[in-house]
Parts: C-alpha cells; structure tokens; sequence
C-alpha cells in the first residue's frame, strides 16, 4: 500500500493506492482505475491524523506547504510507518514542464504538482485551487505561464475580524439575496461576491488570451465553484485529487529509471 498526503494550510489530506509497484501502475492507471471518484480523506491537523491513521503503508508521497517545523514532525511520525518517504519540491523543471518562478522554491508544491497533472491531461490548461489561498495556474506549451494567489474564503474573513469591529453573527441568507443586512450577511455575501467575479472575470480572460482546453477545479471550495460555473461546460472539471495525480506523477518521473 502506498499512502499520499496533501498538507495544505487548514487540512491534511491523505489517499491510499492499494498497490505496492507503482512502476507498472502509474499515473494513467491510477486514473483509469477511477479512483477520481473517490474523496480524499481529511484530518484538521496533524494530530489528528496522527491519532486516526493505523496502516503500515511501504512507501509514502508527501506534498506540504507547511513550515519546516512541521514538515519535521510529520516525517518523524512517517519513519514510524515506513522507510521510504518522498517529499515533492517545486523545481525548474519536471516531466519535461518548466516552472514559471525564476525561484522555484517559492512557488507552492501544491502547486507545481497540480501543474504537472494537468500539464499530463491537457494543454493549453489552467488549475483554480480554492482552499486556504484560491490560487490560478496557467500551463502551455509545457511552460507553467504563471498565476495567481489570493486569499481564501476564511483568509478573507479573519482579516475583517483582526479589525476588531466586524463581528460576524449568525448567517441566515437565502439563496438570491445579495444584499446583507446584518454583519455576518454581509460579509459572507461580500466574500462570495469576490470569489465569483474574481472567478468569472480571470476565466474568461485567460480562456481568450491563452485558449485554454481545460480547467481543473480542486481544493475545499472546489466542488461548489465548479458547480456555480460549470454550466455544462465541458471544458471544466472537477478533479480533486489533482495535486495527489502529480505528485504520483513527479515521483514516478524522478525515479532511477531500470
Ligand atoms: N464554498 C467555498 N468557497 C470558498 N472557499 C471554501 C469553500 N468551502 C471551503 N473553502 C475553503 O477551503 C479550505 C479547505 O480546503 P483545503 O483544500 O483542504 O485547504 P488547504 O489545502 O489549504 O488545507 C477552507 O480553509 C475554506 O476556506
Ligand atoms: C499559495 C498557497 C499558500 C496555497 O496553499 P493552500 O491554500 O493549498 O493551503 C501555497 O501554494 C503556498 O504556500 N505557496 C507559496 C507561494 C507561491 O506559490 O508563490
Ligand atoms: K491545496
């Protein structure tokens, strides 16, 4: 068994491929085997996987936007489970795909694998994560164009409470309403009317200037975005275990060849 992980900056998300050769499953049976229909599972924190996860996986593929500190800890508690441990970096170039960044290493290895599985699916191609941070990635010609990074939904919200005077109360709003008329309605309808133009207005630009094939929806908040946009759209995709497709994708990449 081989065990996945995406540690993002609000959950920890694992997913488990019950197979212990990877060199003859791969990315492409990874996905044929359709396990894209099934959810990550995710834990709150670390501690909280470190209580609930009870396998003995052979190997182990880690994506982290965490701090060293963490990422440290995390590893500590992975050489208890297994000997092989692989953490993704972001790097100048990968399966063929060059990265944006003069300084790879700054660009989120969220990211960059996220860009990579893409890159795998289609092309022109661009990725909305909307977790922590929603961010934009644009991919052609197996060049990473660069993106975007803005903050998040609770981002947005604790940045409007650090002020001390919006305190948001309970939310009751229907459906149509886009007007609040009580703190928590408003900024709650406020947000969200930021997330979709941002959405709807970067989209369409993008989809113009770089004739984008398709875009890949991922993150907590991916699945009600895509739903709000998708339209029937078939350039647009829910695929929400994207970043763990690259990450399956730059691991078997960066493996001595036999
Ligand atoms: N409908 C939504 N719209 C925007 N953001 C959302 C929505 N639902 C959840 N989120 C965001 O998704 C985040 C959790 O998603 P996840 O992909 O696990 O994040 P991360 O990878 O940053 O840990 C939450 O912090 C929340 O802000
Ligand atoms: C932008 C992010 C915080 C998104 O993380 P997430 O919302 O998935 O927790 C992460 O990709 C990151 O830490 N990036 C480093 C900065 C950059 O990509 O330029
Ligand atoms: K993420």
């Amino acid at each position: 068994m081989i065990l996945l992980i995406d540690w993002g900056n609000t959950n920890l998300k694992t997913i488990c491929l019950e197979t212990t050769d990877l060199e003859t499953t791969g990315l492409e049976k990874f996905c044929r085997d359709s396990l894209l229909e099934n959810e990550p599972r995710v834990y709150g924190s670390l501690a909280e996987f470190k209580e609930n996860f009870s396998l003995s996986p052979q190997q182990v593929l880690v994506a982290s936007v965490r701090s060293d500190e963490d990422n440290e800890r995390l590893k500590q508690f992975l050489s208890t489970l297994s000997d092989e441990i692989f953490f993704a970096k972001t790097s100048h170039k990968a399966c063929g795909v060059s990265c944006a960044y003069d300084k790879p290493e700054f660009l989120g290895v969220d990211r960059w694998l996220a860009i990579l599985a893409a890159e795998a699916i289609a092309d022109p191609v661009a990725v909305i994560d909307i977790g922590s941070a929603i961010t934009l990635d644009v991919v052609s010609n197996k060049r990473h164009l660069g993106g975007h990074i803005i903050p998040g939904k609770r981002l947005m919200l604790e940045s409007l409470k650090s002020t001390g005077k919006v305190r948001p109360d309970s939310q009751i709003v229907e459906d149509e309403q886009y007007l609040g008329q009580s703190t928590g309605d408003c900024v709650r309808l406020g947000i969200d009317a930021v997330v979709s133009g941002y959405l709807s207005n970067i989209m369409d630009k993008v989809s113009k200037d770089y004739q984008i094939e398709r875009w890949f929806f991922a993150g907590g908040g991916g699945a009600h975005w895509y739903q709000k946009l998708a339209n029937n759209e078939r350039r647009f995709e829910l695929r929400p275990l994207i970043v763990f497709e690259g990450l399956l994708r730059l691991y078997l990449d960066s493996k001595p060849k036999t």
